[in-house]
């Protein structure tokens, strides 16, 4: 049987919840088995922006990264996110290593390319290190990822971080048994996106099909859900998307994703 590796995402809008993140990280370090996380950081990153007078423009769900927004999310999400949040779990004595894709070389990306729509430089993933993010983890670190991956060639690229979460669980799924859990602002795929009890609490590809069909689920939703298949697809145990006491809460109603 191969070793448990539990893998959990935390969105934009609850690092923007200083009470929301203190509480998430400080159940995250009590996880017994090996584990990653991966952050975002969107609205944080919005936020700089237009202090500095960028408007931030987003086409389904990914961020249109020209050179300025580039250093921005660079300096927000590999910066100013990612330490704050090592330094949080050091404090619950979890130790922690925050990394970007370039760090290490552990995740090669290349850039975002789509016929009709300029992404500038945001990443799609080719790669991950399974050797040197394993290699980490027997070193009793717990890696602590932001949304910043690199092409080898010295570019930085802006990376989804449900991207990133989702070919980090796929790469490792060879070697152990990874969970994959969202945890975003919200108690689940919703119904209704303004109705927090709405939970769906079981999705298959076809039920997905149909619910984008309806606009039930939108934005954000589409790659996340996108995500969740792919890394279900292609080895992944489980997949779940939920509030960020989902994984410790046993009661917590959620969506789990199934094929
Ligand atoms: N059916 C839905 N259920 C829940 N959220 C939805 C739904 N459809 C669209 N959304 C939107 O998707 C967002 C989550 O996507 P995103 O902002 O990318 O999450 P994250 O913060 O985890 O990166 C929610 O904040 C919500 O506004
Ligand atoms: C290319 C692209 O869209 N990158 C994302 C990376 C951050 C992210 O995914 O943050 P959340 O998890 O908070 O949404 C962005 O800049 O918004």
């Amino acid at each position: 049987m191969k070793e448990s590796l539990k893998i959990l995402k935390i969105g934009g809008n609850v690092i923007n919840d200083p009470i929301a993140l203190e509480e998430f990280l400080f159940h995250f370090a009590q996880i017994p088995s090996k584990k990653i996380l991966i952050h975002g950081g969107g609205k944080k990153a919005s936020e700089m922006a237009e202090e500095l007078g960028l408007e931030p423009k987003m086409v389904n769900g990914r961020r249109i990264t020209d050179l300025a927004t580039l250093e921005i999310v660079t300096m927000v999400y590999a910066g100013l996110l990612n330490k704050n949040i090592v330094a949080n779990l050091q404090k619950n004595q979890c130790n922690a290593i925050g990394l970007s894709g370039a760090d290490g070389n552990c995740i090669l990306a290349h850039k975002r390319v789509v016929k009709e729509i300029d992404y500038g430089f945001a990443g799609d993933v080719d790669s991950i290190d399974v050797k040197t993010i394993s290699a980490l983890l027997n070193s009793q670190l717990t890696p602590v990822f932001c949304a910043i991956t690199h092409d080898k060639n010295g570019q930085l690229l802006n990376t989804n971080a449900d991207t990133i979460a989702s070919e980090l669980s796929i790469g490792l799924s060879e070697k152990y048994d990874v969970e994959l859990i969202y945890c975003f602002e919200k108690n689940g795929v919703l119904r209704d996106v303004n109705d927090n009890h709405s939970v769906i609490e079981k999705i298959n590809k076809p039920y997905f099909e149909a619910l984008k069909k309806d606009r039930i689920v939108a934005e954000g939703m589409l790659p996340k859900l996108e995500n969740c298949f792919a890394a279900l697809e292609k080895g992944v145990q489980k997949v779940t998307i939920g509030s960020p006491n989902v994984f410790y809460e046993t009661k917590q109603k959620c969506t789990t994703l199934i094929l």
